[in-house]
């Protein structure tokens, strides 16, 4: 029988199983079945998805992200922080500030280390947001952005904001985010053909100019606890249409993340990460 071990880890709930590569190995042609299987709640570990740690020839580490349908993703910003926690506090860096390497680009993260001098908040400059159709990707004027523009999704019309920030959102604005069948509308959404690659889906409700409450429904995931990527995207979104100040306090189901539109086009996601448990797969 196959081992692979493993760790549990969660950013603000958010979960995934972390494979260590500098110790363990998996064929290329496996990651996706894998994915679904360790995320299986029933038959597997349970989890929002499988995000793999390894090195980079770019950057200091690499990081893969896979949902629990298999499918690739670009990036993660609740895997990230955890990647951070992963390398820092298992000794495989005693930087505090290093490159992670993504589908969607190579980012910086910096470690807080708590009393304990284990990492107890990450801030990662998760780099500048991308708001051309053909960033996203999306169907229309490659060259144009989708600033609150009007989506037909089976008869109802919805009003989007598309942001990428290595990966694809759709972010709308909503009274009451409480009232929002985030179940019923984000898969319709996820699926919409202006959509070739699908989208992840951001439900969002303006508290005041500085905070805003957060749903989500996450591509190849369905509803989750939080989304990094997600949290950063909306805040874009309402910071493009004045709604928001450039720092906002985010929340999610899972807890809160500190969101930062620098001046200097970056933008900076500062929360939690934290080990669930490590463990071995039977494979
Ligand atoms: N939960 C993540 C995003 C994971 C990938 C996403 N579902 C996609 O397919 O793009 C985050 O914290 O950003």
């Amino acid at each position: 029988m196959n081992r692979l071990k493993f760790s549990k880890m969660h950013g603000l709930g958010n979960n995934y199983i972390y494979v260590n590569l500098f110790e363990e190995t998996l064929r290329e042609e496996e990651l996706p079945e894998i994915a679904v299987r360790v995320s299986n709640v029933n038959t597997g570990i349970g989890s929002d998805g499988m995000i793999l740690i390894g090195p980079s020839d770019k950057a200091d580490f690499r990081m893969r992200v896979f949902n629990n349908d298999g499918s690739e993703a670009k990036n993660c910003g609740n895997g990230l922080r955890s990647v951070a926690k992963y390398v820092y506090d298992r000794g495989l860096t005693d930087k505090q500030s290093f490159h992670i390497e993504t589908l969607g680009g190579i980012v910086e993260a910096k470690v807080h280390l708590g009393d304990d001098k284990r990492v107890k908040l990450v801030t990662v400059d998760m780099g500048a947001p991308r708001l051309l159709k053909k960033d996203l990707p999306m169907e229309g004027d490659p060259n144009s952005t989708t600033i609150l523009e009007t989506l037909d999704v089976q008869g109802t019309s919805y009003t989007i904001t598309a942001v990428s920030m290595g990966n694809p959102h759709a972010v709308i604005f909503v009274e009451d985010v409480e009232q929002v069948d985030v179940a019923g509308i984000g898969p319709n959404i996820e699926h919409h053909p202006v959509f070739p690659e699908r989208v992840n889906v951001e439900f969002i409700q303006v508290v005041n100019r500085g905070e805003i409450i957060f749903r989500v429904w996450e591509r190849g995931s369905g509803i989750t606890q939080a989304c990094g990527t997600g949290a950063c995207a909306a805040a874009v979104a309402g910071i493009l249409t004045e709604k928001l100040d450039r720092k906002v306090l985010v929340h999610l189901l899972g807890g809160d993340l500190e969101i930062e539109w620098n001046e200097n086009g970056h933008v900076y996601m500062t929360g939690p990460a934290e080990f669930i448990c490590d463990g071995v797969f039977y494979r």
